[in-house]
């Protein structure tokens, strides 16, 4: 488990993190999402003490906390960020970097030849890393962090530069890994890939961490119910609220519409289909408003 208890960090005068105050659990995959430079990096090197924060403290079990240097050795072998690719040597084979990453956190020798098979590597993993494409690199970081098998894991942009097979490979591993009780923390932009197994999604926005339900809970369109037209515009929206002044209907920066649904409001999909068949819009779907949709919602 791990606890952070009031994180801040300033960087020139501007709040990059603000009181941050966060439990992760073991059986837990954490989803961070923000725009670029909002402060994913900042938060993971806090939990790793590359940077001290200017307030709060990061406290893992109940008990270990970075105030000396032999506790930061003993945290060190609980947490572990994912190895970057600029990290590989490129003189050495995957194999090679797998063999140091398992004997650095003296894990189960075995996890080596179960990860080659498992991200399927068996063709290049005896190959020097200088030869590797930039998914071989990246899959390759993916299994080092993999055979550290450390209690907590940190990846940023883990599925950075993989083919959706590969996506959807690591994907599976990472289910495995959460069942085997680890706790892992994803930054990542791939939305839908995310909410396949992520337990919470965190938004960050303002310094802070906001729960994507709490979210969906606040922003006044019901998540669970909305008529979805993909290629809204502001003279489509004005129309249909001067037809409809009753309905909710929102157009988000990615040009997609949203008309609220709202619970026993019988009629109105009807209505609303009838007005876009007039205005030559036959597209629209029904459900809940997607996660890219809340983004572009919330970073507007
Ligand atoms: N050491 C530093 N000194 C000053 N400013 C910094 C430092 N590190 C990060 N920043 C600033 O803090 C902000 C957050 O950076 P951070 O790297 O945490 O963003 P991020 O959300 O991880 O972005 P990305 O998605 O691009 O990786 C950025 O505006 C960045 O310029």
């Amino acid at each position: 488990m791990m606890e952070l208890k009031n994180i801040g960090v300033n960087f020139s005068g501007r709040d990059i993190l603000k009181e941050v105050s966060i439990t992760f659990h073991p059986r837990e995959i954490i989803g961070l999402v923000a725009p670029n430079g909002t402060g994913k990096s900042t938060l993971m090197n806090v939990i790793m003490n590359y940077l001290r924060p200017n307030s709060g403290k990061v406290l893992f079990n109940n008990e270990l906390e970075y105030t000396t240097k032999s506790n930061e050795v003993k945290i060190h072998k609980l947490v572990s960020m994912m190895p970057d690719q600029s990290d590989l040597y490129n003189h050495l084979s995957g194999k090679q970097h797998l063999k140091i990453y398992s004997s650095m956190w003296d894990s189960n020798p075995e996890l080596i030849e179960s990860t080659i098979k498992a991200l399927g590597m068996e063709s290049y993993v005896n190959k020097k890393t200088g030869t590797y494409s930039l998914g071989m690199r990246q899959r390759l970081c993916f299994a080092m962090q993999i055979v550290s098998d450390t209690q907590i894991m940190l990846m940023d942009e883990v599925m950075n530069g993989l083919d959706p097979t590969q996506v959807e490979i690591i994907s599976q591993t990472l289910v495995k890994k959460k069942a085997e009780e680890k706790t892992i923390i994803i930054a990542s932009h791939l939305l839908e890939n995310l909410e396949k197994y992520a337990n919470r999604i965190f938004f960050v926005k303002n310094g802070k961490l906001d729960l994507v339900e709490d979210i969906y809970k606040d922003l006044g369109v019901n998540g669970n119910a909305v008529i979805r037209i993909p290629e809204g515009t502001a003279e489509l929206k004005d129309k249909l609220s001067v037809a409809y002044p009753e309905l909710n209907i929102q157009l988000l920066a990615n040009s997609v519409m949203l008309v609220e649904l709202p619970k026993g409001g019988s009629g109105i999909l009807e209505k609303v289909s009838a007005f876009l068949s007039e205005n030559h819009k036959q597209a629209f779907s029904v459900g809940k408003m997607s996660l890219s949709d809340l983004y572009s919602k919330y970073y507007h």
